[in-house]
């Protein structure tokens, strides 16, 4: 068994992370802090944990983080990057899900999220964690950057077409829509029931924070400059993201085969038979990335369908994996939760 700290235990990631370890047959969970529920037994906090977790939310501060072997960050970005140091230091794995080392070019980091970043040295040392692409490195890992729930959905539709090399790399377009959990559990009016719901929009059409870094994760395949539009959409659901990928062919490829057999070994990332139309419901609290391939009136531009849950494979299921992965167990163990149906 391994010993698991949750920094961040009572946001959307943070719960999603607990409900999934809970459950994990290798992991004793040891530390889950929370600044405004300190001394709060979890399971009152969340009747859906009761009779799965036992333990006490515990303030940050106070938190044995370094007890532990291995710690998950599920804050706000500039939480981690504060704190990451130590932990590694004293031989802690550390999964971060917020943005702070996931951006190699610090610079670049700073001006998106505008603030200094206050660990850069241990920039370089972080491994990107989308095991589609770079498993062998998160082998040997000891901090993950885990990717952004928009990130994971667009890299893992455009990969086989950019691997292969057979797109205009110079107009690429991601048309992508998001559940409202995306925003987190923070209290936000654009949040709000009566904002949200009924209601459909594009936001941050100028520029979005995981601009550059879907473009970092594209150009490290292609290795050549990317032009990428990025369109985010708030959409009246809960949790779900569906990418709509649009790129324009500049070879002649079996586009069904090409997706098949890139994705052919890869445990959660689902090639639909042609024709299909993936529906985010179909991944709802499940790791998997479902993805359809269209070639729309055998014309030159195709159209990627990817749908994941942004909490899953857009964020816990996937530091989960990373974890997995690092320990050397199976790397599906304790996320092969089946899909929620309605
Ligand atoms: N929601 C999503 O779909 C996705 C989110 N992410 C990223 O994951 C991270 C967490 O997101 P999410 O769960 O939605 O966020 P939430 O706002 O829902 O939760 C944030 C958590 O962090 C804690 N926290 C806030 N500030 C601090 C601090 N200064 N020190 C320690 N703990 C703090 C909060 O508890 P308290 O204030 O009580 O300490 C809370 O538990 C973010 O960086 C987000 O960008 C990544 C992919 C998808
Ligand atoms: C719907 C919504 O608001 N989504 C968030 C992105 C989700 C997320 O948390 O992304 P990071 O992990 O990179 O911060 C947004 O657009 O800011």
């Amino acid at each position: 068994m391994i010993k698991v700290g949750i920094v961040g235990g009572t946001g959307y990631t943070g719960v999603e992370l607990l409900r999934i370890l809970a459950q994990h047959p290798k992991v004793q969970l040891e530390v889950i802090t929370s600044r405004q529920e300190a001394g709060m037994p979890v399971d009152e906090l969340f009747p859906s944990l009761r009779k799965q977790i036992t333990l006490k939310f515990t303030d940050p501060g106070k938190a044995e983080l370094n007890k532990c072997d291995i710690v998950f960050f599920a804050t706000p970005n500039g939480v981690a990057m504060q704190q990451a140091k130590a932990l590694y230091d004293a031989g802690v794995f550390v999964v971060d899900l917020s943005a702070d080392f996931r951006i190699k070019d610090v610079a670049e980091w700073q001006k998106w999220y505008g603030m200094s970043h206050a660990c850069p040295e241990l920039v370089a040392e972080a491994v990107y964690g989308l095991p589609e692409i770079n498993r062998e490195q998160i082998k040997n890992a000891r901090l993950i950057a885990n990717p952004g729930c928009y990130p994971t959905a667009v890299q893992l539709g455009f990969l086989p077409l950019i691997e292969a090399g057979v797109v205009d790399m110079n107009h690429l377009i991601a048309d992508t829509k998001s559940g409202v959990s995306g925003a987190g559990r923070k209290a936000e009016v654009h949040a709000l029931f009566s904002e949200a719901a009924d209601n459909f929009k594009s936001y941050a059409v100028p520029g979005h924070r995981h601009l550059p870094e879907i473009k970092q994760g594209l150009f490290s395949i292609a290795k050549k400059q990317v032009g990428l539009t990025f369109v985010p959409h708030l959409t009246p659901m809960i949790r779900g993201i569906h990418a709509t990928l649009y790129a324009k062919l500049t070879k002649k490829v079996d586009l069904q085969t090409l997706y098949a057999d890139r994705y052919a070994k890869e445990p959660f990332v689902d090639v639909l038979p042609a024709g299909n139309h993936p529906e985010t419901r179909s991944v709802r609290g499940s790791n998997y990335c479902r993805i359809a391939v269209h070639r729309p009136q055998d014309g030159d531009i195709v159209v990627i369908l990817s749908v994941t849950d942004n909490l899953v494979k857009g964020a816990a299921g996937q530091a989960v994996q990373n974890m997995n992965i690092i320990f050397g167990f199976p790397e599906t163990l304790g996320i092969e939760h089946v899909p929620l149906l309605p």
